[in-house]
């Protein structure tokens, strides 16, 4: 883009006449002050606009000696009702041979040169002109302010009017909702603190002042976290929680209705809002913090700070803003609490989604008590240091950390995170180290045979759906045959590799996962960026969603009772309690067994979505070594892997090295459960030697002693999991989660990981039913 000469400040000398008269008569409303004179219709003059609610014009303009002031002129331009300028003022930028000409005409260089609106003399009058207004920090009223100069956010952070004077009336003119309707023209945001992010997109079409742009060109910016990207680029597929930052969606069209006609100015507010929060994560965005940073001329600022808490509640609800572990703070200006009525809820397991569930819910002023079987929070997440490294015995990744509400609580509790790195080298079963070329040609090929069957699936009915082995075989076959190539058996036996690692993330074995549906997810926007790691897990998390809430602990539900007035809840020892509504959030494993009785009994449309879900079965085996005897054959990396040589046994693909402190010494790896009950009969003792049978193959050069500790997790068989993580079976949809979650009688409500469509099998998932079904309580007790 050229570059105008020099930047336009708009500046215009004689305005001051008028400006100045403004100032020093704030309590003054020049417009409603009329002298009985001025009334006369000769000396004055109406605005021609006929929608114009505005009482008799002054001109804001002032900038032509013949500036009519608040007398009579040829013509009014209208800019909102209670903004006009007046003829004389218009022709003294308009005329070519006027004094104003040379000024407007450098300003509508630089506005055509980064902007796509029409600069108009009216345009350059609501940029320039405009007086800007400010609430007094103490005694709340608005005023106008005169100056030339854009003031920066410190100024109306400050601001105090040093008068006791009265409201200035056409505040509360403005105040109406109908103000957008009847202004003729937008002013545009000037040192919005989301332009930095935003230089790709034209200015204007975000609501934002096209003259800011050289002025932000020279400013160094400041940037968001690595892991936070709140607005997806035009060019970029969607990703979840990233906003278009020059589109408003279909939910925001219904709940700002009155601005679908401004969609510039309400980009600029809601970009606004997001980059103030992403910039500072740490702290609950309120209504004072983002005010001073709405800094546009007219009285349309009044109008615009008067929506900012529909505006912060909004995204606060859409969690694009004041999510994760932040609570509501007491002096925060509009509640969540919907709650007027007395509402109690039970909510059953403190996993992840569990504790969500009733943090939510307490901050909305609800009573909640939370019921868990075990003696501790977490469920899923339960975290081992005995081994002098902290060993997550279930989750201890998060995938895809951009935007990711678990990775921003890590960030907000002060948890370290490590990024995964992209390395893993590969050996065979014999320890040869697998070429690198190879790798990436194989990765590729059983990529592309996953792409085919995404293609293949498109257009198949669920009776025609098999499982993912057969037809990666299948696909695998007839690549083979239509491209005539051969590959070696290395390269094939490499596969089972991919193969492994699939099974790993899915919980299950490839003979079980259903090709139609096995990442039915993907349909729908995925948190983008890399996979992180939890070095010291996530306790923290866990602590800070658990703070003052009532939990007992040892309390395994055994009955639930949905069918009276309110809802009856016993446990295996006893005691009944008694709430409006309940949350189970226990594993699916735990509800295909049948643990908890309910009475009446779930509709068979649910418990059949029960019964077809997968309940996976991932185990880890975590050992604890002398040494590190892998690490120069694996170059220090934090994962390698390794290649079976069994199509069938697919054990012990990915060793995760969890050392951190010098002379500990961790391996972890995983193994996906085939058959339960064989994997029942093995010993811990067993399993731990024929992965070190393993290991010695791999380093058949290295001395591999017997780990000194080791962990073998049995989540299987655990009574409170009897799973890892859900996974679709063949012949299953995505729908079985929205059976599952879907609530019965407004009294009996369902989340946890396998209750989530979009996000299932992880913590993130499980988190965010929690938040939905707490959200789907509130919004019940608030009708
Ligand atoms: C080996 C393994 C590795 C994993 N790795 C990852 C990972 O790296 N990243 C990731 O995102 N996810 C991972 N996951 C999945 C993740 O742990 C779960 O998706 C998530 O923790 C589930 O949370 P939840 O609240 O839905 O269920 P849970 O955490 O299982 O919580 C349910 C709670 O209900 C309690 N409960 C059960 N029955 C009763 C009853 N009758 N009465 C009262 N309470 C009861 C349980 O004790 C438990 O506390 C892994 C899981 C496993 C097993």
């Amino acid at each position: 883009m050229a570059s105008p000469s020099k930047r336009v400040s708009g500046r215009v000398q004689k305005r001051k006449i008028f400006a100045d008269e403004i100032e020093s008569t704030p309590t003054k409303e020049p417009a409603l002050a009329i002298s009985p004179a001025a009334k006369d219709p000769v000396k004055r003059r109406k605005c021609d606009n006929a929608a114009c609610r505005g009482n008799w014009p002054i001109c804001f303009a002032c900038a032509s000696e013949k500036c009519c002031g608040r007398g009579y002129t040829s013509r009014w331009y209208h800019v909102s009702p209670a903004e006009h300028f007046c003829n004389e003022c218009f022709e003294f930028f308009y005329r070519s041979h006027k004094e104003g000409y040379s000024t407007y005409a450098a300003w509508k260089t630089v506005w055509s040169t980064y902007g796509t609106t029409e600069a108009s003399i009216r345009v350059y009058m609501a940029d320039n002109l405009l007086p800007y207004w400010a609430q007094c920090n103490k005694c709340q009223k608005w005023r106008q302010i005169s100056g030339d100069t854009t003031p920066v956010a410190d100024f109306f952070r400050l601001y105090t009017c040093g008068t006791s004077a009265s409201g200035i009336k056409r505040v509360d003119l403005i105040r109406e909702k109908m103000l957008l309707r009847f202004m003729s023209c937008t002013t545009y945001m000037k040192s919005s603190p989301a332009w930095p992010f935003l230089t790709a997109y034209f200015p204007d079409k975000l609501g934002m002042s096209p003259t800011d742009y050289e002025v932000f060109s020279e400013t160094k910016s400041p940037v968001f976290h690595p892991y936070l990207h709140p607005f997806s680029s035009y060019d970029e597929p969607e990703v979840a929680g990233s906003v278009p930052p020059d589109r408003m969606d279909s939910e925001e069209m219904a709940e700002f209705s009155e601005m679908c006609s401004f969609i510039p100015m309400y980009l600029a507010i809601r970009n606004i809002c997001i980059t103030l929060w992403n910039l500072n994560y740490k702290e609950w965005l309120t209504k004072e913090k983002c005010a001073p940073h709405i800094i546009c001329r007219g009285i349309c600022r009044v109008y615009y700070i008067g929506m900012l808490d529909r505006f912060l509640q909004y995204l606060t609800h859409r969690r694009l803003i004041n999510y994760g572990l932040l609570s509501f703070p007491s002096h925060v200006s509009w509640k969540p609490c919907v709650a007027d009525k007395e509402v109690s809820v039970i909510v059953v397991g403190a996993g992840i989604a569990g504790l969500s569930a009733a943090r939510e819910l307490l901050q909305r002023g609800i009573r909640v008590k939370v019921l868990e079987a075990r003696d501790n929070t977490g469920g899923r997440i339960q975290e081992d240091n005995t081994m002098g490294v902290c060993v997550g015995r279930g989750a201890q990744m998060i995938s895809g950390c951009t935007n990711n509400p678990i990775a921003i609580m890590c960030l907000q509790a002060g948890i370290p995170v490590k990024e995964m790195s992209e390395k893993c080298n590969l050996f065979m079963e014999d320890g040869s180290p697998v070429p690198e070329d190879m790798d990436r040609r194989m990765d590729f090929h059983f990529n592309a045979i996953l792409d085919t069957i995404a293609e293949w699936r498109k257009n198949k009915e669920l009776s025609q759906d098999i499982s993912l082995l057969s037809k990666f075989k299948e696909m695998h076959q007839q690549f083979l045959d239509e491209s005539q190539l051969t590959f070696t058996q290395d390269e094939e036996t490499l596969l089972n590799f991919y193969i492994g690692n699939l099974e790993y993330a899915c919980g299950s074995s490839l003979k079980s996962l259903s090709s139609k549906n096995w990442d039915q997810n993907e349909e729908y926007p995925q948190f983008s960026g890399g996979n992180i790691f939890l070095p010291k897990g996530f306790a923290k998390i866990l602590l800070s969603l658990s703070n003052g809430m009532d939990i007992e602990y040892n309390k395994q539900v055994s009955e639930i009772s949905y069918d009276g007035d309110s809802c009856r809840i016993c446990t295996v020892n006893g005691k009944t309690y008694e709430a409006n509504k309940v949350i189970v959030t226990v594993p699916l494993g735990v509800l295909k067994n049948e643990d908890i009785a309910f009475s009446p009994s779930l509709p068979e449309w649910k418990t059949a979505a029960i019964r077809s879900l997968g309940s996976g079965t991932v185990e880890k085996v975590v050992m604890r070594f002398e040494s590190p005897f892998w690490r120069e054959k694996t170059q220090h990396a934090d994962i390698f892997g390794h290649v079976p040589s069994e199509n069938s046994k697919r054990d012990f693909t990915v060793f995760y090295d969890l050392s951190k402190v010098e002379g500990v010494y961790v391996l972890m790896t995983h193994l996906t459960v085939d058959c339960v009950e064989s994997f029942r009969q093995k010993t811990d003792d067993d399993i731990v030697a024929t992965c070190v049978d393993l290991l010695k193959s791999l380093f058949p050069d290295q001395t591999v002693s017997k780990p000194s500790q080791y962990i073998v997790t049995r989540w299987c068989c655990d009574k409170f999991a009897r799973m890892s993580y859900s996974y679709i079976p063949v012949g299953v949809s995505g729908e079985a989660y929205d059976h599952i979650e879907q609530e019965l009688d407004d009294k009996l409500y369902f989340a946890g990981e396998a209750t989530n469509r979009k996000y299932p099998q992880s913590v993130l998932g499980a988190y965010l039913s929690g938040l939905r079904e707490a959200q789907k309580i509130n919004n019940s007790v608030g009708d």
